[in-house]
């Protein structure tokens, strides 16, 4: 099983240090792991530093992975290709760092990954003209059509309408047991964090104020310290922790 730890990783960006020897518990596949903060934490960040992307000290240590590039990783602005179609930008997010050779098993995955995130009615559509919606469920596709073991997911529900956002979460959810896969996702929606992800992070000011199960991460003390927020979690009529927010302060 693959398994994702962090181990006092930092990150700077030219002389400006952004992440501070972020240390985590182990991440293993088969989990979702929300990874949470205000606006400026450094979640982006962390992506970049776990992806070798951007420089810094520590290390992202990946365990137990059967493929040599084990991580695939949706940035939060996705680019977008207007001569292409949605068909034709999986694939070649598919074909990413091989032969352009392309094997009848890149099309059946381009194929599962459309099928997975139940856009397979946009393949002939051209990227350029979706909505950002349609557009962000391409972007999770161009990741998840690479079977990473590891997948890194950049804020993937900031465009999507409410059914959307919950389908999503399921979907990852559904994704991250069956395959074993270890998914983390930038959430700013404390309330879904609680419902769809196992674990949590929660970054400030590019520290880790607390990491492990998430309904031990989201507490009213932290949302007040950390979010500026007043807020209960009551155990909603069917037992599940519903986020309850009052007001900012
Ligand atoms: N390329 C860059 N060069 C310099 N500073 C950067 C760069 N990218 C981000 N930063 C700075 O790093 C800090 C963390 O930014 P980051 O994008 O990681 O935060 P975030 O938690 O993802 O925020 P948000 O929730 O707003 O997307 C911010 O102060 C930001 O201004």
């Amino acid at each position: 099983m693959v398994t994702l730890t962090l181990d006092r990783l930092s990150a700077h960006y030219g002389r400006r240090q952004i992440l501070a020897e972020v240390t985590t518990p182990c991440f293993e596949g088969g989990q979702v792991v929300a990874l949470l903060g205000p606006n400026a934490a450094g979640k982006s960040t962390l992506f970049r530093r776990i992806l070798g992307l951007i420089d810094g000290g520590g290390e992202a240590r990946v365990e137990g992975a059967t493929r040599q590039r084990p991580i695939g990783y949706m940035p939060q602005d996705t680019g977008v290709n207007a001569v292409l179609t949605v068909y034709e930008s999986v694939l070649l997010a598919r074909m990413q760092g091989r032969s352009l050779k392309v094997q009848p098993e890149d099309m059946t995955e381009v194929e599962r990954a459309l099928d997975d995130l139940g856009i397979s009615a946009l393949g002939e559509r051209d990227i350029g003209d979706l909505s950002g919606g349609q557009r962000q469920l391409v972007g999770a596709a161009q990741a998840l059509v690479q079977s990473p073991e590891i997948l890194l997911l950049d804020e993937p529900t900031s465009a999507l309408d409410l059914h959307r956002q919950l389908q999503l979460l399921t979907i990852l959810r559904r994704l991250a047991r069956e395959r074993g896969m270890l998914i983390i996702a930038a959430l700013h929606d404390l309330g879904q964090a609680l419902r769809f992800t196992d674990q949590a992070m929660l970054l400030q000011n590019g520290r880790l104020i607390a990491s492990g199960p998430t309904a031990e991460v989201v507490t009213p003390e932290r949302l007040r310290e950390v979010y500026r927020v007043a807020a209960r979690i009551e155990p909603c009529s069917q037992g599940q922790p519903q986020l309850i927010v009052e007001e900012a302060i």
